[in-house]
């Protein structure tokens, strides 16, 4: 009876651990909830203060909290480390608020994330600042990236959309009002379309309009039509459809002289001209010319272009260019062009210089990890912007038809702007009416 029960106890304890073993490989946001999480906050709570110690992440007290503590609470006096304020588990890691003593700086977390990584036998460790004194440790339980899942709680922000997730389990948002113009480059196969797509997924739910460029005969924009106010699929197309842009822009800014402001955000709500993304996809085609007579043609586009990039944004205009590569060997005013797009998101690339170009002039740590990214990891990129922060993202897989779902869903958000009519897509007869031209305002936070 004995030896029954111990053959079962076994094979019970085998199976669970096999189940276990399984768990952590083909599921492991389940695994971490189970296992990883109790276990990591256990480990945490018993190993912090020797861990910030070894870490080097601890200082000397002030002399006279020294001399309180050794005369009036008659303890010995230790080196102080920063208080935990708050830990938090989620389904993909643990979460810890710190308040830096005295003496310690963001930086000095940051650098040793590397080793608390280890200390507490997490996948990873960030350190984001979340307000002057204040780190947040993001620890992931495990490789996130490797099956994407945007957290629950993501939503759309007024012009903050969710595009991919970050490694540290976190959405990556774009944000128009923080980053206007960006720029996203990869080699073939690297996951660029399926960028564009989560992008156009999350803004065709917002009111804004949204304007395709896309010389590879539109094969990709094309499916968005119910949502786009415009879509150019030649390069004399897209040079007139940039030339109304530039139009659109001087006349806001009339408006906003008018009104004695310097921003759309500034006007008053029933005023506001609704937001214009502009999709550029695969940018080359704007810019490489087979002839001596194309010349003009991308004279004018490159120029609109740079027109836009250094200016639009006060008037709510914003750039999304995406290509192969985009350097001086597209001629003349890329470079220019590329600097007025601040906000970089890089994908595998072929070579180191692909890396520089997109990285290299707003966030040059950046520049070996994206080098880095594998060709069994497509969508995998690092996002930069000129804050020199930069981090790794991988975008959720979306399918054309998926974002082309979305954009006949919500083609009532087309705004009116009968300057773009003559761009309009063809679309459908039976779609519902459009939707206003102008926009609820969000206050601009920093
Ligand atoms: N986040 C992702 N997760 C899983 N697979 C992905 C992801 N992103 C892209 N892929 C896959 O990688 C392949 C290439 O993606 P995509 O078409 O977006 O690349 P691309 O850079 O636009 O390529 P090209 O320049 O050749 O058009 C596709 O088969 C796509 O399904």
């Amino acid at each position: 009876m004995t030896d029954l029960s111990a053959v079962l106890e076994a094979t019970g304890l085998l199976a669970g651990a096999g189940g276990l073993g399984y768990a952590k490989v083909r599921a492991p946001r389940v695994y971490w909830s189970l296992v990883g999480l109790p276990v990591t906050w256990g480990r945490f709570t018993l190993t912090y203060r020797s861990t910030m110690d070894v870490c080097g992440l601890t200082v000397q007290p002030s002399r006279l909290r020294a001399f309180l503590t050794r005369n009036v609470a008659r303890r010995e006096v230790l080196p102080v480390a920063p208080k935990v304020r708050r830990v938090r588990g989620t389904s993909t890691g643990l979460r810890v608020t710190l308040r830096l003593p005295a003496g310690l700086e963001p930086a000095d977390v940051i650098a040793a994330s590397e080793r608390l990584r280890h200390a507490w036998g997490v996948h990873s460790v960030t350190v984001a600042e979340t307000k002057p004194g204040f780190v947040e440790l993001r620890m992931t339980g495990y490789d996130v990236l490797r099956r994407v899942r945007m957290p629950r709680a993501t939503r759309i922000d007024g012009l903050a959309v969710p595009v991919a997730l970050r490694e540290d389990g976190t959405a990556y948002v774009r944000d128009y009002q923080k980053v206007p113009h960006a720029l996203t480059l990869g080699a073939n196969q690297s996951g660029k379309s399926v960028y564009q797509r989560s992008l156009i997924k999350s803004l065709a739910q917002v009111p804004v309009a949204l304007v395709g460029i896309d010389c590879k005969r539109g094969v990709e924009q094309s499916a968005y039509a119910p949502r786009l106010s415009a879509l150019a699929i030649t390069p004399d197309a897209s040079a007139s459809l940039l030339d109304v842009l530039v139009e659109q822009m001087e006349s806001r800014f009339d408006l906003l002289s008018l009104h004695g402001v310097s921003d759309v955000w500034e006007l008053p709500e029933g005023l506001r001209p609704v937001p214009i993304v502009v999709l550029v996809d695969e940018v080359a085609e704007l810019f490489l010319i087979s002839s001596k007579k194309d010349e003009e043609r991308r004279e004018r586009i490159v120029t609109a272009l740079i027109r836009l990039g250094q200016m639009a944004r006060a008037v709510g205009i914003y750039l999304e260019v995406c290509g192969q590569r985009f350097g001086s060997e597209l001629g003349r005013g890329a470079t220019m062009l590329r600097a007025q797009l601040t906000g970089r998101v890089v994908h595998r690339v072929n070579d180191k210089q692909t890396a520089e170009m997109g990285l290299a002039d707003v966030a040059p740590d950046a520049v070996m990890p994206a080098g880095l990214i594998p060709a069994e990891r497509p969508g995998t990129a690092v996002a930069a912007d000129s804050s020199g922060g930069w981090v790794k993202i991988r975008t959720p897989r979306t399918s054309r038809d998926e974002a082309a779902a979305v954009c006949r869903e919500y083609a009532h958000l087309v705004p009116e702007l009968p300057a773009l009519d003559p761009y309009r897509p063809h679309v459908p007869a039976d779609l519902p009416a459009r939707g206003p031209s102008l926009v609820k305002p969000r206050p601009v936070t920093e």
